[in-house]
């Protein structure tokens, strides 16, 4: 049966929306969600008018939708906005090089300048390498850290001090429960920081520092898939060709048949991360990685050590799930330890 949207009333459905079930159809959908992002933006004070920001641009569906939104946006409440796209070839041939075309044409449809750096110029090793030093297993792993360095020091590059990514309510509610299950209470503690401190850091934080924003973070997967193929927007959908052995693929299909089971499994995770409150006082506090000068949490951040252990050829003794006590606070450079965490840090950016 056909219903009429809850919205307009006039014409008929073609989309369930939000925790509140409402359907609504193709136009007030389009409102429904721009609105969505906007009133993150501004209820969370994520940007600023006339900042520069950076987007992830990965080529996928949620940062083409954030890239093409943001945009929007910026010409509809006259932000003044200067907005870059920003993209990481982590050089994956058959996988990256083809989604980096699909970023350069949203660079020409958007005319949004686009910035591009890649693993070889910044770590002299491509994922292809790393992997076939590695293997499959956690290859991940040095991906989620190189990447998230990578991203931070582009946003340097191209002198923005915003990094706007496309994570939304599905992989921040992932990111928690794979934190859950890995028993991982370090960065389980932090992701739940990280999530309720957006606002507070957004408009404290000073000037120098990369704030990291979600501006997609209360808009759900399939309504990033419904926008982007209602509004015919161009993207590249196939999976990393690395991915599927990821330990974050389970957490991910635990999430999905919990939301066939109770469509409301997401929304509800997301409600109880916003009701936890910890200590602030137990995070450390970022310093500069004294080989390459990032902010980092210990004297050598992790892709420094990562990849010393590549270029000694011990990239696989280096992920290992009991070296939990090694990244120790008095680290100097001659005492590289030889192990990071795989707990910590797999394909973990956000
Ligand atoms: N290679 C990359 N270059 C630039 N940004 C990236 C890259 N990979 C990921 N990101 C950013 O991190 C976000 C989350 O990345 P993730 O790997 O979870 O991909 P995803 O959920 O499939 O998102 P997308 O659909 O945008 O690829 C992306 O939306 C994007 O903003």
């Amino acid at each position: 049966m056909k219903r009429l949207c809850s919205h307009c009333g006039k014409s008929f459905a073609n989309i369930l929306v939000g925790r509140e079930d409402k359907y609504l159809c193709r136009c007030c959908f389009f409102e429904y969600f721009e609105d969505t992002v906007h009133r993150t933006i501004v209820e969370e004070c994520l940007l600023q008018p006339g900042e520069r920001i950076a987007i992830g641009a990965s080529g996928g569906k949620d940062s083409t939708v954030l890239a093409y939104v943001l945009k929007l946006l910026n010409e509809r409440y006259y932000y003044n906005w200067d907005l870059w796209l920003l993209s990481i070839d982590e050089g994956i041939q058959g996988y990256r090089d083809d989604s980096l075309r699909t970023v350069e044409q949203n660079r020409d449809d958007y005319n949004l300048p686009l910035y591009t750096l890649s693993y070889s110029e910044l770590y002299n090793w491509t994922m292809d390498q790393v992997v076939s030093q590695i293997g499959r297993k956690s290859n991940c792993t040095f991906c989620g850290v190189f990447r998230r360095q990578a991203l931070d020091k582009g946003t340097e590059k191209i002198q923005a001090n915003v990094l706007a990514t496309g994570h939304n309510a599905d992989d921040i509610a992932e990111t928690i429960l794979l934190n859950l299950l890995r028993g991982d209470h370090a960065r389980f503690s932090r992701s739940v920081m990280e999530e309720n401190a957006n606002y507070r850091m957004s408009i404290d934080s000073d000037s120098k520092k990369i704030r990291r924003v979600k501006p997609l973070k209360r808009v759900y997967e399939k309504e990033i898939v419904m926008y982007a193929y209602f509004k015919k927007l161009k993207y590249f959908a196939t999976e990393c060709i690395y991915a599927p052995f990821a330990y974050r693929g389970h957490a991910r299909e635990y999430l999905k048949s919990l939301e066939r089971i109770r469509p409301h499994s997401i929304s509800d995770i997301l409600y109880s991360l916003s009701c936890i409150s910890l200590e602030d006082s137990k995070t450390r506090v970022g310093q500069q990685c004294i080989r390459c000068g990032s902010i980092s949490s210990q004297n050598i951040c992790k892709a420094c050590l990562l990849r010393t252990s590549l270029d000694r050829g011990q990239g696989v003794l280096a992920v290992k799930r009991s070296g939990m006590a090694i990244l120790s606070k008095n680290t100097v450079e001659s005492e590289i330890p030889q192990t990071v965490s795989e707990s910590s840090t797999e394909s973990n950016i956000s």
